[in-house]
C-alpha cells in the first residue's frame, strides 16, 4: 500500500489545520513554538521530580508544585518563592470528597465531556497539612489517611486552572500546591519559568510539530507486510506509532480502515482482562489486512485513555472499590477521557490518510476525529465479547460513555 507511505503534498486536505507535519531534516516548526513546546516539556518533568516551577501570565506569577510528589525540600523552595500562603488545587471532583460536601462544581452526574470536568476548586492549608505525607493524602484518593486538621475553601488564584493542565499535561494526579510568587526570589532560586499561554497552546502544538522520526518493516502474524512509523513531537516527550497494514488483496482508490488505539500496557502486553484492549488491538490488525483497502492502526502514547499508567492503576484500585470507570477518573481529578485526537489526526494526514473508515464503538472518537480535519466516511464496529471480568466495564462503556453497540 505505497500511497499509505508518502505524505500528500500540502493543501490536499478537506480541513483547516495549524501546521503541517513535516520532514525531521526540515522541521517547519518557529523556534519560538520550539521554545514554548520545551518549556511546557520541562515544566511538566519538573513537577514529576517535585520541584516547583513559576507559571507567569499577564496577572503575575504563581509558584506551583505538584501534591503527588512535591518533597519537604520542595516545599522549602516554594515557601522561599511565596509572597502569600500557599493554598492547594484539586479538581472539584477531589475537593468535594476531602470536604466531605458538594462543591457547586462538582455534578457527579453530569454527561461525559460535560464542564463538570473542568474547574478548580482552591483550599486553605493550615500548616498542618503543609508536609508531603499529609499532601499526597489529600491528593489521591487511594493513599486517603486521618489527617489533623481540614483544610477551607476559598477562591483560587490566576492560573489555578492552567496548574491543573501542566499536572495533567505531567500525568500526574491534579492536584497542586501553589502560592503567589516572588519573580525575582524564584529566578535566584533557579525554577523554570513557563507561560500559561503556552500550556493553553500546548495539546495542538505539539501536535502540530509531530515529525517521522523512523520506519521500518515488521511482519507481523496477522499482517506479514505490515510497516511501522514512529513520530517524535519537537518538545522530545515520547513517540507515537502508526502501523501501517498492506492490504493481502489490495485495491487501489479504497478508503482504508483505521483504528486510533490509545496503549494500554495491562491490556496489550499482558492480556489484562479487565479490558477489551488486547483483543481490540489484535482484531484490528487482522481486519485491516484481510479488507481490500488496508488500514493504518494508530498506536497513541496516550495510557488509560490519557491519564497514564499510573492514574490508570489507581482508577482500577477505586474500581475494586466499587467506582465504574468513568466515576474512577472523576474520583482522581481526572476527566472521563482526557485523550488528544489532534495526535491521531496530524500522523494520519502524514501518511497519506484524510479519509477513513473507523474502527470503533466510541462516538466520542468520531466526533474526535472529526473535529481535527479526518473526514470519518464509516463506522466499522469494533466489538468483542466480553470474557467474565470485563463484562462490567463495557456494560458502563455502553450505558454511560455512549458507546455503539453493534
Ligand atoms: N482510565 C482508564 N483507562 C482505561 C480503563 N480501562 C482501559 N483503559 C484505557 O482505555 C484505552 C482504550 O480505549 P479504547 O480501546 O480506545 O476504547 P474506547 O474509547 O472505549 O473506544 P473503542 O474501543 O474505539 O470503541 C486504553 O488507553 C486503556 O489503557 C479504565 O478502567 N480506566
Ligand atoms: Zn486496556
Amino acid at each position: 500500500m505505497a500511497p499509505l507511505a508518502t505524505p500528500r503534498p500540502p493543501g490536499a486536505h478537506n480541513a483547516p489545520r495549524p501546521h503541517a507535519v513535516t520532514d525531521p531534516s526540515r522541521p517547519a516548526v518557529a523556534d519560538s513554538q520550539v521554545l514554548a513546546l520545551r518549556a511546557v516539556h520541562r515544566a511538566a518533568s519538573d513537577l514529576r521530580r517535585g520541584t516547583p516551577v513559576l507559571l507567569v501570565g499577564a496577572e503575575g506569577a504563581l509558584v506551583v508544585a505538584a501534591a503527588e510528589t512535591v518533597s519537604a525540600r520542595g516545599l522549602a523552595e516554594l515557601a522561599e518563592a511565596a509572597r502569600g500562603p500557599a493554598v492547594l488545587l484539586l479538581a472539584p471532583v477531589r475537593a468535594a470528597a476531602v470536604l466531605q460536601r458538594p462543591v457547586p462544581q462538582a455534578v457527579g452526574a453530569a454527561p461525559v465531556g460535560a464542564a463538570a470536568e473542568m474547574g478548580v476548586v482552591a483550599l486553605r492549608l493550615p500548616p498542618s497539612l503543609l508536609d508531603p505525607v499529609a499532601l499526597r493524602s489529600l491528593a489521591d484518593p487511594t493513599a486517603e489517611r486521618l489527617l489533623p486538621d481540614q483544610p477551607e475553601r476559598m477562591a483560587p488564584p490566576a492560573h489555578a486552572l492552567q496548574a491543573i493542565a501542566l499536572a495533567k499535561l505531567a500525568r500526574l494526579l491534579p492536584a497542586l500546591v501553589v502560592a503567589p510568587a516572588a519573580e525575582a526570589v524564584a529566578e535566584r532560586l533557579d525554577l523554570l519559568a513557563v507561560k500559561v499561554a503556552d500550556i493553553a497552546a500546548y495539546p495542538v502544538a505539539a501536535p502540530a510539530s509531530l515529525a517521522r522520526v523512523a520506519e521500518a518493516r515488521v511482519p507481523l502474524e496477522d499482517a506479514p507486510e505490515a510497516r511501522i512509523v514512529a513520530f517524535r513531537a519537537a518538545d522530545g516527550g515520547i513517540e507515537h506509532l502508526a502501523i501501517l497494514v498492506d492490504s493481502m488483496a489490495p485495491q487501489d482508490g479504497l478508503v482504508p480502515l483505521v483504528r486510533i488505539h490509545s496503549e494500554c500496557f495491562t491490556g496489550d502486553l499482558l492480556g489484562s482482562l479487565r479490558c477489551d484492549c488486547g483483543p481490540q488491538l489484535r482484531g484490528a490488525i487482522k481486519r485491516m489486512a484481510a479488507d481490500p483497502a488496508g488500514g493504518v492502526l494508530v498506536y497513541l502514547a496516550q495510557e488509560g485513555r490519557g491519564i497514564g499508567l499510573v492514574n490508570k492503576l489507581r482508577a482500577y484500585t477505586l474500581q475494586d472499590q466499587g467506582l465504574d470507570t468513568l466515576d474512577a477518573n472523576r474520583a482522581l481529578g481526572y476527566g472521563a477521557d482526557e485523550r488528544n485526537f489532534w495526535v491521531a489526526a496530524e500522523m494520519l494526514r502524514a501518511v497519506g490518510v484524510d479519509r477513513v473508515r473507523l474502527l470503533t464503538n466510541n462516538p466520542d472518537k468520531l466526533a474526535g476525529l472529526a473535529a481535527c480535519g479526518i473526514a470519518v466516511e464509516q463506522r466499522e464496529a469494533h466489538q468483542f465479547d466480553a470474557n467474565g471480568v470485563n463484562d462490567g466495564y463495557l456494560e458502563t462503556k455502553a450505558r454511560r460513555f455512549g458507546h455503539l453497540l453493534g
